[in-house]
């Protein structure tokens, strides 16, 4: 299973790059391929190249284009937000991400600065990008103009988030701490966190806090006179030389930086006296105000100097100037070697990675977003393209649910019906559908409708069926579909958005039949739920199922979970939990609860129990404290189908959650069915999954 972490922040100058270059050294110390993903850049960075991408790609030798290592800059997340297409968000960002899984063993995932604007929804963008990757979290406050208490404060609100999402909080960092404060400020984290979240402090480190002389010149539009060779030279305080030289010289500390009008030739050539003597510390560099450049025999004395500090001239009144290089912000390039290095040390030296990198690499993430669930079904149809028959072929939906299919060229689709009319219908409609791209048959105009008449026949003489009735049941689309199926001609069929359950699927059971080893056909909804994707089972096939019947759907339908990537935990739902209320119906889920545990040792479950112990951990805890299952469920089986029918309908209308299904369980070639209030996307959905179980899942 592939791996990653993100890292997030709450606010700008959080640095962050310091926590993600030294993570990054030590995941690849730890497994061999480590990919780096940035969901959001910024807009200006996006043509001059992200700098964070940049520098790692190249520091770590990153095999991974630019391009791949970004999903979106912050003005399209922005535009989107405001169209309200943020889905498209997720997924886009799902896509990037899943692509780059397949290429790394591990995948750090940095997330956005909050440098501009949009700020205000970014950290919930953040959660959300978390979340749907399904991928723990590491979160990274500064300390810079904050007291101990507003520190904690911001990461609590941070991580109270998090936690709320679902999203696994591993590790909470405060950095650029004053170096006497770190334990302070550890203690005060300890205090609301969970011990198995790690916290760790990293001091301020001022080569990293301060600007390079490089980028002060980039910043100010600088003229380098002199130092070229000295640009990287590390800023350290700053002081303007007004006084005089000899008050001047007494201010300097180490890699100070000098400011001052272009014509105090006594501080310029003063400082670099300074910056040579045993007895004054190094300087980082002179910046000469006012525009002004030194006279020439100072410019004389200067070139004949050995060494010189930078030297540069820059536009502007002093009192600008200094206001303006107090504002530069220090930031990371690929080249800046010696900022990486010591990002990279600080690290090592504050934070235990052992243990952390440990924790990460065998992290097992908890569930599956909504929105990750029908990225994996995407992917996983893809593999192998099946045809599925639509037999409702002039339903308004059903062809908005085809073209979008076609359109992705994932599935071959067969509709049935009337050839004129279907296409009528296209064209009143204005779906734009590339009907080379599908067949289209009418069962009674079909070359294999004798062949099938017969074949059905056969199959149900012994039920009294005769040839008339053969014929007659062939020229349904329903049991022409269902035929196409059992003849190999199509893969899978998906019907119900006009007919009836009834009519849907009795062909299915009359001659696809069920598998070895299943008696009884049921069905599921994949329930996509805001944060999460349960199964709910059987709303849709089996009125009152007898204890050993419900005991097989649970079943069937733990298996169909496992097979689409859910892990499932049982909740045989009824309205007691454990002993707490009695009746027939009540033994009745009791009795398969234990004919399951029989069967099946090796799947969780917990009955009965009620929706709210199995879904909410307190409750669950409250109500079956020793369970397995009870607040985590991810299976929920309905006592009987006045309950789960309801159950699902209700979810899905009051909630707004997406409803994938039914599927049906247990037949021998996948048929599946649909509500006749289905919309577009449960269409398009369910032929997805249809296409999937006829791969043989
Ligand atoms: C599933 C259902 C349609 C079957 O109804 P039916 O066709 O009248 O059932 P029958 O008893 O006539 O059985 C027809 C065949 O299907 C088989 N069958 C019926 N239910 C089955 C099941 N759950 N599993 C396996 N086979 C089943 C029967 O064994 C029979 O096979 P045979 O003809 O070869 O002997 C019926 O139970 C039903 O209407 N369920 C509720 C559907 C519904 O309204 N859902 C709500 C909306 S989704
Ligand atoms: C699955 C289901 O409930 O179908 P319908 O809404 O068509 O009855």
């Amino acid at each position: 299973m592939n791996k990653g972490i993100y890292i997030a922040t709450l606010e700008s100058d959080s640095g962050k790059s310091l926590i993600t270059l030294g993570l990054m050294r030590t995941l690849l110390g730890k497994t061999a391929k480590v990919g780096y993903f940035r969901p959001i850049i910024n807009e200006d960075k996006k043509n001059n190249k992200d700098n964070h991408i940049s520098t790692v790609l190249s520091h770590f030798d990153v095999d991974l284009s630019y391009e791949d290592a970004f999903a979106f800059t912050r003005n399209e997340i922005i535009q989107k937000r405001n169209t309200g297409k943020s889905g498209e968000i997720i997924d886009t960002i799902i896509q990037k991400y899943k692509r780059l899984e397949e290429r790394f063993d591990f995948i750090l995932v940095e997330g956005s600065d909050f440098s501009g604007e949009g700020s205000v929804f970014e950290f919930d963008v953040n959660v959300l990008i978390a979340k749907n990757l399904g991928i723990p979290a590491i979160l990274v406050a500064s300390g810079v103009n904050k007291t101990k208490e507003e520190l904690a404060g911001s990461l609590q609100l941070a991580y109270n988030t998090f936690i709320n999402k679902d999203v696994n909080v591993m590790a909470m960092i405060a950095n650029k701490i004053n170096p006497e404060n770190l334990e302070l400020i550890k203690e005060e984290l300890r205090n609301f966190l969970p011990d198995e979240i790690d916290v760790f402090a990293i001091p301020s480190i001022e080569t990293l806090a301060n600007p390079t002389i490089k980028e002060i010149v980039e910043a100010l539009d600088g003229d380098v006179l002199f130092g070229n060779d000295f640009l990287d030279n590390q800023t350290g305080s700053f002081g303007v030389g007004a006084m005089q030289l000899r008050n001047y010289i007494t201010k300097l500390r180490h890699n100070s930086l000098v400011i001052t009008p272009g014509d105090r030739a006594d501080i310029i050539l003063g400082a670099l006296q300074a910056n040579i003597s045993s007895n004054y510390p190094r300087i980082s560099g002179i910046i000469l105000t006012g525009g002004l450049i030194p006279e020439e025999p100072i410019l004389k004395l200067i070139e004949g100097l050995s060494q010189v500090v930078p030297i540069v001239s820059v536009a502007g009144g002093t009192f600008n100037v200094t206001n303006q290089v107090g504002s530069i912000k220090s930031n990371i390039y690929a080249d800046s070697t010696q900022k990486i290095e010591t990002s990279i040390s600080t690290f090592e030296k504050y934070v235990s990675i052992e243990t952390l990198a440990e924790r990460l690499i065998n992290f097992k993430p908890k569930g599956i977003t909504p929105r990750m669930f029908q990225y994996g079904l995407v992917t996983k149809a893809r593999q192998q393209k099946k045809r599925i028959v639509l037999p409702e072929g002039t339903d308004e939906r059903i062809l908005h649910a085809v073209a979008r299919l076609v359109a992705i060229d994932i599935v071959d689709i067969t509709l049935l019906g009337d050839k004129n009319k279907i296409l009528e219908k296209i064209t009143n409609l204005g779906i734009l559908l590339e009907l080379d791209k599908i067949e289209i048959i009418n069962p009674t105009e079909s070359e294999y409708y004798d062949d099938y008449s017969e074949t059905f026949y056969e199959l149900r003489k012994h039920k009294n069926v005769n040839m008339d009735m053969a014929r007659d049941s062939m020229s349904d689309v329903s049991y022409y579909g269902t035929m196409m199926i059992y003849k190999g001609h199509a893969d899978g069929m998906v019907s119900g958005a006009v007919h009836t359950t009834q009519h849907t699927i009795r062909p299915a059971l009359q001659f696809i039949k069920t598998k070895p080893g299943v008696s009884v056909v049921s069905s599921i909804f994949f329930m996509c739920l805001e944060d999460r994707v349960s199964i709910f089972g059987d709303c849709a096939i089996n009125p009152n199922p007898t204890a050993e019947a419900l005991a097989e759907i649970a079943i069937s339908s733990a298996d169909s979970s496992q097979a689409f990537g859910i892990e499932p935990k049982i909740a045989m739902l009824s309205y007691s939990s454990g002993s707490s209320g009695k009746g027939e119906d009540v033994d009745r889920v009791r009795r398969a609860t234990e004919i399951i545990k029989d069967l099946r040792p090796d799947l969780k479950v917990a009955g009965p129990i009620q929706y709210d112990a199995a879904v909410d951990m307190t409750i669950g805890k409250s109500k079956m404290p020793d369970s397995d299952v009870a607040g985590q469920a991810s299976v929920l089986i309905f006592p009987d189908l006045n309950t789960g029918n309801n159950t699902y309908k209700a979810v899905q209308r009051e909630t707004g959650a997406l409803a994938i299904g039914p599927m049906l369980q247990g037949l021998n070639k996948p048929v599946n069915d649909l509500s006749r209030g289905c919309t577009v996307d449960d269409i398009f959905n369910t032929v997805i999954i249809t296409a999937i179980q006829a791969q043989g899942i």
